[in-house]
């Protein structure tokens, strides 16, 4: 079936669709990259192609040998260099393609109200916990991963393997504590570990404030399945990350909501 046939240009309905996926999945990798050092290297990655097209055009053999045999390991070097992306790129798709975390048909399957009940339960210790920790400006950084995945985590981490509990957390994070230095870690209905030293985002365009802690909270979602919650030690500001995304100074509500969907 044809569209459109002008000489030259013939379009059927898999053209139109190959383009639209086209822009959508440049559209994903642009919103993956955007704000971060790999953004900066994937300009300089197009100019670097752009300069060997214009040298091979005006037949400048040298530059064209050196920018070609560049580009020859080109595949290679994208892969090393946009790994983090490629990973949350693939994640990305994954979740989406996940039939468990469409909650949709999951609230549909085996009744919303249950399900709201049973992650209340869940939820309420840690925002009790975080409250406490606001009000106390204790620093705190709180993971939830739906897979724990040893390998990542397990370099870094002081097993726990236990309960979820508001006065648990608090211990944690209380500054006196031996395990209140770096993140912990949730997964179901336990608390995997704690002490967790994570991966840094290197997006460049945080606000200034932001040290390592939110650092490390953006960071780990960036290379993960992974939701953070940051609480500032300096002002008691909750902060929300997902997918490398941040909220800032959420309240409790949106909190319970956040957690509510993504936990
Ligand atoms: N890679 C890391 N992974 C997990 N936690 C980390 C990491 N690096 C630092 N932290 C935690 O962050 C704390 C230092 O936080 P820093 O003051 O730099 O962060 P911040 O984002 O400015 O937060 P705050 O507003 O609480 O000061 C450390 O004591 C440690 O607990």
């Amino acid at each position: 079936m044809l569209l459109f046939d002008i000489n030259f240009l013939k379009l059927t309905p898999f053209d139109v669709l190959d383009i639209v996926l086209v822009a959508f999945i440049f559209y994903q990798l642009f919103n993956l990259i955007k704000g971060t050092i790999a953004a900066n290297i994937a300009i300089g990655m197009v100019i670097v192609c752009l300069l060997y097209f214009a040298v091979q055009k005006l037949h400048m053999q040298m530059l064209t040998y050196i920018l070609g045999n560049f580009m020859k390991v080109g595949i290679i070097a994208l892969v090393v260099v946009f790994q983090q992306e490629i990973r949350r790129f693939l994640l990305l798709v994954g979740k989406n393609a996940s039939f468990q975390r469409n909650r949709a048909w999951w609230q549909y399957l085996f009744g919303k109200r249950e399900a709201e009940k049973n992650n209340y339960a869940r939820i309420k210790p840690i925002i009790d916990a975080c409250k406490s920790m606001k009000q106390t400006r204790t620093g705190a950084l709180i993971v939830f991963v739906k897979y724990y995945d040893e390998q990542f985590y397990q370099n870094s981490c002081e097993l726990l393997e236990s309960k979820i509990s508001k006065r648990l957390l608090e211990s944690i994070f209380q500054k006196h504590s031996p395990l209140h230095d770096g993140a912990v870690v949730i997964s179901g209905n336990r608390i995997k570990s704690a002490s967790c030293i994570l991966p840094l985002t290197d997006k460049t365009d945080l606000p200034a404030q932001f040290g390592l802690r939110h650092r490390a909270g953006i960071g780990v979602t960036e290379a993960n399945d992974a939701t953070a919650i940051i609480i500032s030690e300096e002002t008691g500001e909750l902060s929300y990350a997902k997918q490398g995304k941040v909220k800032i100074n959420i309240s409790f509500a949106e909190l319970e909501k956040l957690l509510n969907k993504d936990f």
